[in-house]
């Protein structure tokens, strides 16, 4: 099995995926729309990509990109995050603090406190951060333990996220829907055409009268017009179930627009 991820080698992607599919074939992609890409184009069989994290909220692309493409979300995986500072320097010499936006926001305050000033530039994901820092030793990357053995680096630091509790869940893309296990969750999109009063109140209450858990709910623009959104939310249980079912048939009423984005099992593992 080959499953895409955002590389290169040593990303929180990649410890992931491995989490999830321990025997399958990574392959890296620069871009987390490239593994949109390899998916639909049958270059890998699923992909896993980065969907929320604890301390910095949604990742925006992966959002937009569930919206627009047509793959679906059939597992979930997360894990935590503990950022290391590496370079190939003295703690005292960085000049540059490279990484992926989210891991410098993860950072910002170990940042502030400890290196005042500093520039930061943004990669495209935390292991490229780490190679970059292999080749200029003014540079330092936020990324993992991992990352610091495959590209040669010195821990400068660890455990410098602003929080211990830095969590970030990752979503498995695929072709198909995945089965019912009786422990799953649904991610479904909704578009409410304008606003209107109680028209969100009208969504959340087919799920509250069947007693349905919501885990989740975030909005996006939705890039029409401001103020005019669409309505990401996770809830648990499978649309083979009655209950799901029954839910999304009164709001296809309510709404413009619904679409499930994939039912598939929680991740219960414990973090660490
Ligand atoms: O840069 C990486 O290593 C990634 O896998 C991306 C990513 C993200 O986009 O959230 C994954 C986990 C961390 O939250 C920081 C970065």
């Amino acid at each position: 099995m080959r499953i895409g991820v955002l590389g290169p080698r040593g990303s929180y992607s990649e410890m992931a995926a491995s989490r999830r599919f321990p025997d399958a074939e990574l392959v890296y992609f620069d871009d987390i729309e490239d593994v949109f890409d390899a998916v639909e184009s049958h270059k890998a069989d699923a992909g896993v990509v980065p969907l929320e994290n604890s301390l910095e909220g949604s990742v925006a692309l992966t959002l937009d990109l569930l919206l627009s493409r047509s793959l679906f979300i059939c597992g979930e995986v997360v894990i935590p995050i503990r950022h290391c500072l590496l370079g190939r320097g003295d703690p005292d010499s960085v000049r540059i603090i490279l990484s992926h936006p989210q891991a410098l926001a993860q950072c910002r305050q170990y940042i502030r406190r400890r290196y005042p000033g500093v520039e930061m530039r943004t990669t495209g994901s935390t292991s490229h951060a780490a190679r970059l820092a292999q080749e200029f030793p003014e540079m330092a990357a936020i990324a993992n333990l991992e990352a610091a053995k495959t590209y040669g680096l010195r821990v400068l630091d660890r455990d410098i996220q602003d929080s211990k509790n830095n969590m970030t869940r990752f979503v498995v893309l695929s072709r198909e829907m995945s089965k019912r296990t009786g422990n799953d969750k649904t991610s479904i999109v909704v578009y409410l055409e304008k606003d209107r009063p109680g028209a969100l109140f009208a969504i959340l209450r087919e799920f509250a009268v069947r007693n349905i858990n919501l885990t989740r709910i975030e909005s996006r623009p939705s890039r029409k017009e401001l103020g005019d959104y669409y309505f990401f939310i996770d809830l648990e249980g499978h649309v083979e179930d009655d209950a799901v079912r029954e839910a999304l048939d009164g709001i296809e009423k309510a709404a413009n627009m619904v679409r499930v984005l994939g039912s598939y099992p929680k991740d219960n593992t414990p973090s660490e």
